[in-house]
């Protein structure tokens, strides 16, 4: 690629397009953006898709599908057509996309790098697949066990119309949501972290603007083979041991779900109680951070063949 590569970004004015903005300012990227009036005009993002290496799409999942048909038919049509990287949930278990989690295996940021089209993962399945994938491919957890998740998130999980609801109208201080038990996030949940059998997945949001807490509860005789909360832990922090993002902390008393907020950052932790033979995993993150746009600019830095940014910390 000759010069500095060029990047798009489709929603950038949104929650998480504004947040990828920001951090791009550390990549030796240049951004092209489009007036704020023309941000729904088609012929004009088409016509910036095709100027660009990298378009970044920050958009509600139908808006999503409709630009990467645009790409599709560019290049269908013989035109300049760029890579992808999508926010949205439209392509996340799409055998033509790749998912864009490098920490997940070896080999997935190689895939990363090479693929056209990426699809970033959900805030919640960041949580949820960082403490179950390990725990599956240890042979620890089957991947039929019956799982429960609880999740609670920072009402800018909802963008920009939830954001309006909490700061304008004052939102409710807690809500429990999805309990026709079919959330969005739950086919990558249970793709990625190798299960068979999908979760009970129990989401939330709290009047509060960024912030995660993903938990999943643990009769320690559901294991598939007799272990102790000790035993998780070790595997999770040998699965993480090289990430600058991903740690394993020490188990604490209680969690507050706002202290990773405005950081790239995800702690995952064990906590067990041995004469009870039970534990609670927990992730923690920033929904914007590691669980949108500080992961997307992960992505973006392997797309481009750039270094990461170092994640930022707080
Ligand atoms: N918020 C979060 O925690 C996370 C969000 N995501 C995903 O990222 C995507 C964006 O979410 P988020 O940033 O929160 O949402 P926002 O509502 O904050 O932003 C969406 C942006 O897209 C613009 N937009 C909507 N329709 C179109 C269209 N047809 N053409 C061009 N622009 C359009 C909106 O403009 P306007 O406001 O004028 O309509 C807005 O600027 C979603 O798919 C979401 O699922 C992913 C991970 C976490
Ligand atoms: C609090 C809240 O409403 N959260 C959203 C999830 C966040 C999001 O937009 O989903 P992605 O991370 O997959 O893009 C929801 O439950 O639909």
């Amino acid at each position: 690629m000759d010069g500095q590569a060029t990047v798009f970004i489709d929603g950038e004015a949104g929650t998480t397009g504004l947040g990828i903005r920001q951090r791009l300012d550390a990549l030796p990227v240049t951004v092209r953006s489009i007036a704020p009036e023309q941000r729904k005009d088609a012929g004009a993002r088409r016509a910036m898709m095709e100027s660009v290496d990298l378009v970044v799409l920050c958009l509600p999942d139908a808006a999503s599908r409709e630009a990467a048909a645009m790409a599709a038919e560019i290049a269908a049509t013989g035109g300049r057509a760029p890579r992808l990287l999508d926010a949205s949930t439209a392509f996340r278990v799409d055998p033509d996309w790749v998912y864009g989690f490098p920490e997940m295996g070896a080999g997935c940021a190689a895939q990363v790098a090479g693929a056209a089209r990426v699809s970033n993962p959900g805030c919640y399945p960041t949580g949820a697949i960082g403490l179950l994938r390990p725990l599956v491919e240890a042979g620890l957890l089957a991947p039929d066990t019956p799982l429960t998740i609880n999740a609670v998130s920072g009402y800018s999980g909802g963008g920009r119309a939830m954001i309006e609801a909490h700061e304008h109208d004052g939102g409710p201080a807690f809500l429990l949501y999805g309990l026709g038990l079919e959330h969005k996030h739950l086919p990558e949940i249970t793709r990625y972290a190798g299960l068979t059998r999908a979760p009970v997945f129990v989401p939330s949001v709290g009047h509060f603007p960024q912030g995660m807490i993903v938990s999943v509860p643990l009769h320690l005789d559901m294991l598939a083979v007799p272990a102790t909360g000790g035993d998780l832990r070790a595997v999770l922090a040998d699965f993480y041991a090289g990430s600058d993002r991903i740690s394993v902390a020490e188990a604490m008393p209680d969690l507050s779900a706002e202290t990773l907020a405005g950081t790239d950052l995800m702690e995952l932790r064990v906590h067990a109680n041995e004469s009870r033979r039970q534990a609670v995993l927990t992730a923690r993150l920033d929904n914007l951070g590691k669980g949108a746009s500080g992961a997307a600019i992960q992505n973006i830095a392997l797309m481009l063949g750039l270094a990461a940014p170092a994640p930022r910390a707080g």
